[in-house]
């Protein structure tokens, strides 16, 4: 088990005595209230530190299951969005410009060897594991072995982010197939038939989603039940879901707060815990995905999505919008006046 730190009890305390006491009627910011409360406590101070330094992390990678017809895009797009990334113009990117955050892309496991293209620098395949994941329907995601390596690449990148100053950490994806290992993994951690966990991802049609589900099923049935979670991210995970894994562990266990995206961090997340049982104390959810695994997900973790915009993208995007909210959670706190100097 790895262990995780407890966030500051009596700095959530503290922080609710003042916003009861806020210039307000009680209870009246909602959520806001909520948020920063959680702040304090995970920054062990009234007020919270600000969230200037926020860093999203996209791992990129393909997934074997790619061959089965499962996404409305073929896998060609993930190396191509690496070079997207890069270039500053994605989703993701040009969204975390609105709120002053960094996107670094890794390639964890992308198919294709990037090396030689000259605008991908060598610290973005620094961390690579292999090239692809085993399609999980017929064969393991990953060689034995590979789902620690992967596991520790997440935790050694989130270390490198927080030693060079991050107040927050994102988790962000590329990986062309990866809403179906996110539901395989959902549904095996939870115990759910693939029917409930599968939706249509990049936009699948009827057909497409019914080949989702039967990938899914025929995982589910060649994995079997019971093992642990480093046997799970094996055949059913791949390397970038190890990765991201051992990314939101890894946050926990420095006390930097996550913000958990959509579907495919919600599944690292239940993977996650298994390893870190403390570690969803250190994480919220940034937004609602439009995939039912992560609705799955979110709830055995207990975490309530901040935003709800009906974004399907993943790659950090709807996790960077709920930053302002946090942001204005931390300001009505240590802004706002009291009552009590109504007088
Ligand atoms: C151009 C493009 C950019 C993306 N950015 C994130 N995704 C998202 O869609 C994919 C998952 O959906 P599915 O399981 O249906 O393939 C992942 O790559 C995810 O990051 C994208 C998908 C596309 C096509
Ligand atoms: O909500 C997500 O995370 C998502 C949905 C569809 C495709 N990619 C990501």
């Amino acid at each position: 088990m790895i262990e995780v730190p407890v966030p500051d009890r009596a700095a959530r305390e503290a922080a609710q005595a003042r916003l009861d006491g806020l210039v307000k009627p009680l209870g009246s910011l909602g959520r806001l209230e909520e948020l920063a409360a959680w702040l304090c406590a995970a920054h062990g101070s009234l007020p919270p530190r600000p969230l200037d330094d926020v860093r999203v992390v996209v791992f990129a990678g393909d997934h074997g299951v790619t061959a089965s017809g499962v996404s409305a895009y073929p896998r060609e797009v993930t190396a191509a969005m690496v070079r997207v990334f890069l270039a500053g113009t994605s989703g993701v990117t040009v969204l975390a410009k609105q709120i002053g955050a960094r996107v670094r892309v890794v390639d964890i496991a992308v198919d294709q060897d990037l090396t030689a293209l000259p605008e991908v620098p060598p610290a973005v395949v620094a961390h690579k594991i292999r090239r692809g994941s085993g399609s999980i329907d017929v064969e393991d995601a990953l060689a034995p072995g590979e789902a620690s390596t992967a596991f520790d690449a997440g935790r050694a990148i989130a270390d490198e982010e927080i030693d060079a100053g991050a107040d927050l950490l994102i988790p962000g994806d590329m990986g062309i197939g990866n809403t179906t290992v996110a539901a395989a993994l959902v549904a095996a951690v939870l115990g759910l038939p693939a029917g409930d966990v599968v939706g249509t991802g990049t936009g699948v049609d009827s057909g497409g989603r019914a080949r989702k589900v039967a990938v899914v099923e025929a995982a589910l049935a060649r994995a079997g039940t019971g093992g642990d979670p480093f046997a799970l991210l094996t055949k059913l995970g791949s390397a970038c879901a190890a990765a991201t894994a051992g990314f939101l562990a890894q946050g926990a266990v420095r006390g930097v707060p996550v913000l958990l995206d959509g579907v495919f961090s919600g599944a690292a997340a239940l993977v996650a815990r298994e390893l870190a049982p403390g570690a969803p104390q250190w994480w919220l959810a940034g937004h609602r995905s439009t995939e039912p695994s992560q609705a799955f997900a979110l709830k055995a973790l207990g975490l309530e999505p901040i935003l709800d915009l009906g974004l399907r993208l993943g790659e950090g995007s709807g996790a960077v919008q709920a930053v302002p909210v946090l942001r204005s959670a931390r300001a009505v706190l240590t802004e706002m006046s009291l009552l009590s100097d109504l007088g």
